[in-house]
């Protein structure tokens, strides 16, 4: 199958990269190594992206897969640090590329050290994003500085469903969560997850495949993680979605986010030199 790697820059200041494989489709930004169009052949877009988002340096575009880099959520140490890391408002460079028969793939790089004003780390991000049949990637942090690094990592991606009140999350049945929404509380999960209204939870020790059924939706979404310990489901809601800003009204109805994650007190413990990965594989089949 031709495959092709094109790199646009329709905003300023945003360059972007666009991977084809026969008739799959995926776009992604620089800033934040971040896919905001997975098209699987003959598919539309299985990402949401908000129709107020911000394309701006600095600022992290609401939808697509933003990556949580290195830690996810507040900070554990310094709650004035920005939300969920800071890899997804940096620019990454472009490692390497290649086209052949089988996929289109690129390695991006970041390398994190302590000019970053945001933390005292020093450490190098990785990502790879394969397109082939399904949509491939893996973030692979390496510990380049003298001491041990403790790193969280969310892969978050927010997935487009025709009505979140008509999804269903059945994977997560029988796991412990912890419930951002009620201060961190920890529950269990009895049933398969239905979003009907704010849902804010950190599922812990997840299944590494899991699938939304999603009635309205003409194939079903699969992630294949592998990496991580936790499974993050966030849908704002219609009161938060309005104060957020970047985020159309209503918009919330039509998205779910699923981000496999080393949360809350899981971070990574990584060994000067020591390296890991996280990642997932995207799916979906039709009339499944
Ligand atoms: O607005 P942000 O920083 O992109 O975060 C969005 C959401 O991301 C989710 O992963 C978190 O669990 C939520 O608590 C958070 O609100």
């Amino acid at each position: 199958m031709p495959a092709s790697i094109t790199r646009i820059e329709d905003r300023p200041g945003l360059p972007e990269l666009i991977l084809r494989h026969g008739d799959a489709y995926l776009r992604l930004s620089l800033q934040g190594a971040h896919i905001t169009n997975y098209s699987p052949a003959g598919q539309d877009n299985l990402l949401w992206v908000s129709n107020s988002a911000r394309y701006q340096p600095g600022t992290a575009i609401r939808g697509g897969i933003p990556l949580c880099w290195p830690w996810f959520g507040a900070n554990p140490d310094l709650p004035v640090r920005p939300q969920h890391g800071f890899a997804r408002t940096r620019r990454f460079e472009v490692l390497s590329q290649q086209v052949d028969t089988q996929q289109a793939s690129v390695i991006l790089g970041l390398d994190a050290s302590s000019e970053f004003p945001e933390w005292d780390g020093a450490a190098r991000l990785e990502v790879e994003i394969r397109l082939s049949g399904h949509l491939w990637m893996e973030l692979r942090t390496t510990n380049v500085s003298d001491r041990e690094l403790a790193v969280g990592v969310g892969l978050h991606g927010y997935f487009r469903v025709a009505d979140c009140l008509a999804a269903v999350l059945p994977a997560v049945t029988g796991l412990d969560y912890q419930d951002k929404t009620a201060d961190f509380a920890r529950r269990t999960q009895t049933a398969p997850l239905r979003i009907d209204g704010e849902v804010d939870r950190v599922y812990i020790d997840p299944p590494s495949m899991i699938e939304l059924h999603d009635p309205g939706h003409p194939s079903r979404l699969r992630i294949q993680a592998w990496g991580h310990t936790d499974l993050v489901v966030w849908n704002p809601g219609p009161d938060i979605a309005r104060a957020l800003g970047d985020f159309d009204d209503g918009g919330y109805r039509n998205m779910v986010c699923l981000e496999p994650a080393l949360a809350l007190d899981r971070r990574r413990r990584l060994a000067a030199g020591a390296s890991f990965a996280v990642g997932q594989a995207i799916s979906a089949q039709k009339g499944a």
